[in-house]
Protein backbone atom coordinates (compact mmCIF):
# COMPACT_ATOMS: atom_id res chain seq x y z
CA UNK A 1 0.00 0.00 0.00
CA UNK A 2 1.22 3.50 -0.81
CA UNK A 3 2.11 5.53 2.29
CA UNK A 4 0.23 8.76 2.97
CA UNK A 5 3.14 10.41 4.77
CA UNK A 6 6.61 9.17 4.03
CA UNK A 7 9.99 10.04 5.49
CA UNK A 8 12.74 8.87 3.18
CA UNK A 9 16.29 8.57 4.51
CA UNK A 10 16.12 11.76 6.55
CA UNK A 11 19.44 13.03 7.90
CA UNK A 12 19.88 16.20 9.94
CA UNK A 13 23.03 17.93 11.12
CA UNK A 14 23.41 21.26 12.83
CA UNK A 15 26.47 23.41 12.23
CA UNK A 16 27.90 25.63 14.91
CA UNK A 17 31.04 27.43 13.76
CA UNK A 18 33.38 24.80 12.40
CA UNK A 19 31.61 22.00 14.31
CA UNK A 20 28.89 19.84 12.84
CA UNK A 21 26.71 17.62 14.99
CA UNK A 22 24.57 14.95 13.45
CA UNK A 23 21.19 14.67 15.18
CA UNK A 24 19.29 12.30 12.88
CA UNK A 25 20.84 9.47 10.91
CA UNK A 26 18.83 7.87 8.11
CA UNK A 27 15.28 8.01 9.44
CA UNK A 28 12.72 6.37 7.16
CA UNK A 29 9.08 5.91 8.08
CA UNK A 30 5.83 5.28 6.21
CA UNK A 31 2.53 6.33 7.74
CA UNK A 32 -0.86 5.31 6.37
CA UNK A 33 -3.86 7.62 6.15
CA UNK A 34 -5.72 7.70 9.44
CA UNK A 35 -2.88 6.13 11.38
CA UNK A 36 -1.90 7.42 14.84
CA UNK A 37 1.87 7.13 15.21
CA UNK A 38 3.89 8.17 18.25
CA UNK A 39 7.59 8.86 18.51
CA UNK A 40 9.23 8.14 21.83
CA UNK A 41 12.88 8.35 22.83
CA UNK A 42 15.51 9.69 25.15
CA UNK A 43 15.45 13.42 25.83
CA UNK A 44 17.46 15.32 23.24
CA UNK A 45 17.59 12.47 20.70
CA UNK A 46 15.96 14.56 17.98
CA UNK A 47 12.22 13.95 18.19
CA UNK A 48 11.27 17.62 17.89
CA UNK A 49 13.80 18.07 15.11
CA UNK A 50 12.13 15.21 13.22
CA UNK A 51 8.65 16.68 13.75
CA UNK A 52 9.88 20.11 12.66
CA UNK A 53 11.29 18.60 9.48
CA UNK A 54 7.88 17.05 8.72
CA UNK A 55 6.24 20.41 9.53
CA UNK A 56 8.61 22.15 7.11
CA UNK A 57 9.95 24.37 9.88
CA UNK A 58 13.47 22.87 9.72
CA UNK A 59 15.09 21.67 6.50
CA UNK A 60 16.51 18.14 6.39
CA UNK A 61 20.21 17.95 5.54
CA UNK A 62 19.47 14.95 3.36
CA UNK A 63 16.45 12.89 2.48
CA UNK A 64 12.85 13.86 1.91
CA UNK A 65 9.37 14.11 3.39
CA UNK A 66 6.53 13.18 1.06
CA UNK A 67 2.85 13.80 1.67
CA UNK A 68 0.59 12.03 -0.80
CA UNK A 69 3.69 11.40 -2.92
CA UNK A 70 4.58 15.10 -3.12
CA UNK A 71 7.74 16.38 -1.49
CA UNK A 72 7.11 19.00 1.20
CA UNK A 73 9.81 21.46 2.20
CA UNK A 74 7.91 24.43 3.62
CA UNK A 75 5.30 24.82 6.34
CA UNK A 76 1.71 24.54 5.16
CA UNK A 77 -1.83 24.19 6.52
CA UNK A 78 -1.82 20.56 5.33
CA UNK A 79 0.47 19.84 8.34
CA UNK A 80 -0.84 21.59 11.45
CA UNK A 81 1.34 21.57 14.56
CA UNK A 82 0.29 21.66 18.22
CA UNK A 83 3.22 22.49 20.49
CA UNK A 84 3.66 21.70 24.16
CA UNK A 85 3.57 25.33 25.13
CA UNK A 86 0.31 26.60 23.81
CA UNK A 87 1.13 29.09 21.14
CA UNK A 88 -2.06 31.15 21.23
CA UNK A 89 -1.94 34.86 20.47
CA UNK A 90 -2.55 36.46 23.88
CA UNK A 91 -4.31 39.57 22.57
CA UNK A 92 -6.96 37.61 20.71
CA UNK A 93 -9.98 35.83 22.17
CA UNK A 94 -10.27 32.05 22.03
CA UNK A 95 -12.70 32.47 19.12
CA UNK A 96 -10.39 34.79 17.19
CA UNK A 97 -7.37 32.56 17.72
CA UNK A 98 -9.20 29.82 15.83
CA UNK A 99 -10.96 32.18 13.43
CA UNK A 100 -7.62 33.64 12.31
CA UNK A 101 -6.48 30.20 11.13
CA UNK A 102 -9.89 29.52 9.54
CA UNK A 103 -9.77 32.83 7.64
CA UNK A 104 -6.25 32.13 6.47
CA UNK A 105 -7.11 28.73 5.02
CA UNK A 106 -10.71 29.21 3.89
CA UNK A 107 -11.03 32.91 2.93
CA UNK A 108 -11.65 32.04 -0.71
CA UNK A 109 -13.65 28.84 -0.28
CA UNK A 110 -16.03 29.51 2.65
CA UNK A 111 -18.39 32.45 3.22
CA UNK A 112 -18.17 34.59 6.39
CA UNK A 113 -21.06 32.69 7.94
CA UNK A 114 -19.49 29.34 7.04
CA UNK A 115 -16.18 30.42 8.54
CA UNK A 116 -17.96 31.45 11.73
CA UNK A 117 -19.84 28.14 11.89
CA UNK A 118 -16.64 26.18 11.20
CA UNK A 119 -14.79 28.07 13.96
CA UNK A 120 -17.57 27.29 16.45
CA UNK A 121 -17.80 23.68 15.27
CA UNK A 122 -14.12 23.13 16.03
CA UNK A 123 -14.32 24.90 19.39
CA UNK A 124 -17.29 22.70 20.28
CA UNK A 125 -15.33 19.63 19.20
CA UNK A 126 -12.84 20.30 22.00
CA UNK A 127 -15.57 21.51 24.39
CA UNK A 128 -14.40 25.11 24.35
CA UNK A 129 -17.36 26.83 22.69
CA UNK A 130 -18.49 28.17 26.06
CA UNK A 131 -15.21 30.08 26.51
CA UNK A 132 -15.07 31.61 23.04
CA UNK A 133 -14.91 35.22 24.31
CA UNK A 134 -12.16 34.62 26.86
CA UNK A 135 -8.55 35.54 26.30
CA UNK A 136 -5.73 32.98 26.75
CA UNK A 137 -4.69 34.55 30.08
CA UNK A 138 -8.18 33.85 31.47
CA UNK A 139 -8.19 30.09 30.80
CA UNK A 140 -6.24 27.11 32.20
CA UNK A 141 -3.30 25.35 30.55
CA UNK A 142 -5.48 22.41 29.56
CA UNK A 143 -8.04 24.74 28.01
CA UNK A 144 -5.30 26.51 26.06
CA UNK A 145 -4.17 23.17 24.66
CA UNK A 146 -7.78 22.42 23.66
CA UNK A 147 -7.91 25.70 21.76
CA UNK A 148 -4.55 24.91 20.14
CA UNK A 149 -5.96 21.55 19.02
CA UNK A 150 -9.17 23.23 17.74
CA UNK A 151 -7.07 25.71 15.79
CA UNK A 152 -5.03 22.91 14.24
CA UNK A 153 -8.11 20.81 13.39
CA UNK A 154 -9.90 23.84 11.94
CA UNK A 155 -7.29 24.01 9.18
CA UNK A 156 -8.41 20.52 8.11
CA UNK A 157 -4.79 19.38 7.93
CA UNK A 158 -3.87 16.20 6.14
CA UNK A 159 -1.57 15.43 9.05
CA UNK A 160 -1.78 16.57 12.64
CA UNK A 161 1.63 17.00 14.26
CA UNK A 162 1.59 16.94 18.05
CA UNK A 163 4.81 17.89 19.87
CA UNK A 164 4.26 16.69 23.44
CA UNK A 165 0.84 18.33 23.46
CA UNK A 166 -0.02 17.19 26.99
CA UNK A 167 3.47 17.47 28.46
CA UNK A 168 2.90 20.53 30.60
CA UNK A 169 -0.44 19.40 32.08
CA UNK A 170 -1.37 17.77 35.38
CA UNK A 171 -2.26 14.06 35.23
CA UNK A 172 -6.04 14.47 35.35
CA UNK A 173 -6.19 17.22 32.70
CA UNK A 174 -3.81 15.18 30.62
CA UNK A 175 -6.09 12.13 30.83
CA UNK A 176 -9.15 14.20 29.85
CA UNK A 177 -7.34 15.67 26.86
CA UNK A 178 -6.01 12.29 25.76
CA UNK A 179 -9.60 10.99 25.80
CA UNK A 180 -10.71 14.02 23.74
CA UNK A 181 -7.97 13.43 21.18
CA UNK A 182 -8.93 9.73 20.94
CA UNK A 183 -12.59 10.68 20.42
CA UNK A 184 -11.65 13.24 17.74
CA UNK A 185 -9.38 10.74 16.01
CA UNK A 186 -12.22 8.17 16.02
CA UNK A 187 -14.65 10.72 14.60
CA UNK A 188 -12.44 12.42 11.99
CA UNK A 189 -9.91 9.69 11.18
CA UNK A 190 -6.98 12.14 11.26
CA UNK A 191 -3.47 11.04 10.44
CA UNK A 192 -1.44 11.90 13.53
CA UNK A 193 2.27 12.02 14.32
CA UNK A 194 2.82 12.67 18.03
CA UNK A 195 5.92 13.08 20.17
CA UNK A 196 5.64 11.93 23.74
CA UNK A 197 7.80 11.02 26.73
CA UNK A 198 4.99 9.07 28.32
CA UNK A 199 4.89 5.32 27.73
CA UNK A 200 1.24 4.88 28.78
CA UNK A 201 0.19 7.78 26.58
CA UNK A 202 2.00 6.24 23.63
CA UNK A 203 0.37 2.82 24.11
CA UNK A 204 -3.09 4.21 24.81
CA UNK A 205 -3.25 6.49 21.78
CA UNK A 206 -1.11 4.90 19.09
CA UNK A 207 -1.49 2.38 16.32
CA UNK A 208 2.30 2.23 16.15
CA UNK A 209 5.09 3.46 18.41
CA UNK A 210 8.37 4.53 16.84
CA UNK A 211 11.23 4.17 19.31
CA UNK A 212 14.28 6.32 18.66
CA UNK A 213 17.80 5.42 19.74
CA UNK A 214 19.82 7.88 21.77
CA UNK A 215 21.48 10.76 20.05
CA UNK A 216 23.74 11.94 18.59
CA UNK A 217 23.00 10.37 15.21
CA UNK A 218 19.68 9.00 16.42
CA UNK A 219 17.79 6.57 14.24
CA UNK A 220 14.69 4.45 14.53
CA UNK A 221 15.56 1.56 16.83
CA UNK A 222 12.28 -0.31 16.73
CA UNK A 223 8.67 0.16 15.63
CA UNK A 224 5.99 -1.48 17.77
CA UNK A 225 2.48 -2.28 16.58
CA UNK A 226 -0.21 -1.68 19.19
CA UNK A 227 -2.92 -4.20 18.25
CA UNK A 228 -5.55 -2.93 20.70
CA UNK A 229 -9.13 -2.54 19.45
CA UNK A 230 -10.70 0.92 19.48
CA UNK A 231 -12.40 2.63 21.20
CA UNK A 232 -9.89 2.22 24.01
CA UNK A 233 -10.82 2.76 27.63
CA UNK A 234 -7.91 3.54 29.90
CA UNK A 235 -9.29 1.81 33.00
CA UNK A 236 -10.19 -1.42 31.21
CA UNK A 237 -6.81 -1.47 29.46
CA UNK A 238 -4.70 -1.27 32.61
CA UNK A 239 -4.94 -5.07 33.08
CA UNK A 240 -5.26 -6.04 29.42
CA UNK A 241 -2.45 -8.49 28.52
CA UNK A 242 -1.79 -6.85 25.12
CA UNK A 243 -1.61 -3.41 26.73
CA UNK A 244 0.74 -4.67 29.43
CA UNK A 245 2.93 -6.42 26.84
CA UNK A 246 3.21 -3.29 24.65
CA UNK A 247 3.99 -1.12 27.65
CA UNK A 248 6.64 -3.59 28.77
CA UNK A 249 8.24 -3.66 25.33
CA UNK A 250 8.56 0.14 25.18
CA UNK A 251 9.95 0.30 28.72
CA UNK A 252 12.48 -2.41 27.92
CA UNK A 253 13.63 -0.50 24.87
CA UNK A 254 13.93 2.79 26.71
CA UNK A 255 15.49 1.56 29.93
CA UNK A 256 17.53 -1.43 28.94
CA UNK A 257 18.74 -0.92 25.43
CA UNK A 258 18.87 2.84 25.54
CA UNK A 259 19.24 4.70 28.80
CA UNK A 260 16.21 6.90 29.42
CA UNK A 261 16.70 9.35 32.22
CA UNK A 262 13.30 10.93 32.34
CA UNK A 263 11.13 8.32 34.00
CA UNK A 264 7.87 7.67 32.21
N1 LIG B 1 18.44 24.91 15.89
C1 LIG B 1 19.34 24.09 16.45
N2 LIG B 1 20.66 24.36 16.37
C2 LIG B 1 21.58 23.53 16.90
N3 LIG B 1 21.27 22.38 17.55
C3 LIG B 1 19.97 22.06 17.68
C4 LIG B 1 18.94 22.90 17.13
N4 LIG B 1 17.73 22.32 17.39
C5 LIG B 1 18.02 21.18 18.07
N5 LIG B 1 19.35 21.03 18.24
C6 LIG B 1 20.02 19.91 18.90
O1 LIG B 1 19.52 18.71 18.35
C7 LIG B 1 19.39 17.71 19.36
C8 LIG B 1 17.98 17.17 19.35
O2 LIG B 1 17.08 18.16 19.84
P1 LIG B 1 15.50 17.92 19.86
O3 LIG B 1 14.87 19.10 20.48
O4 LIG B 1 15.05 17.54 18.50
O5 LIG B 1 15.38 16.63 20.81
P2 LIG B 1 14.12 15.99 21.51
O6 LIG B 1 14.29 14.52 21.36
O7 LIG B 1 12.88 16.58 20.96
O8 LIG B 1 14.33 16.43 23.02
P3 LIG B 1 13.28 16.55 24.22
O9 LIG B 1 12.70 15.20 24.38
O10 LIG B 1 14.15 16.93 25.38
O11 LIG B 1 12.30 17.60 23.83
C9 LIG B 1 19.81 18.36 20.67
O12 LIG B 1 21.13 18.00 20.94
C10 LIG B 1 19.69 19.84 20.38
O13 LIG B 1 20.63 20.56 21.15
Amino acid sequence: MNAYLKLEHVFKSFKRGSQTSEVLNDVSLSIQKGEYVSIIGHSGCGKSTLLNIVAGLTPATNGAVLLENKEVNDPGPDRAVVFQNHSLLPWLTVYNNVRLAVDKVFSSTKSRQERHDWTMHNLDLVQMGHAKDKRPSEISGGMKQRVGIARALAMEPKVLLLDEPFGALDALTRAHLQDSVMAIHAKLGNTVLMITHDVDEAVLLSDRIVMMTNGPSARIGEVLDVPLARPRKRLALAGDPTYVKCRQRVLEFLYERHRFVEAA
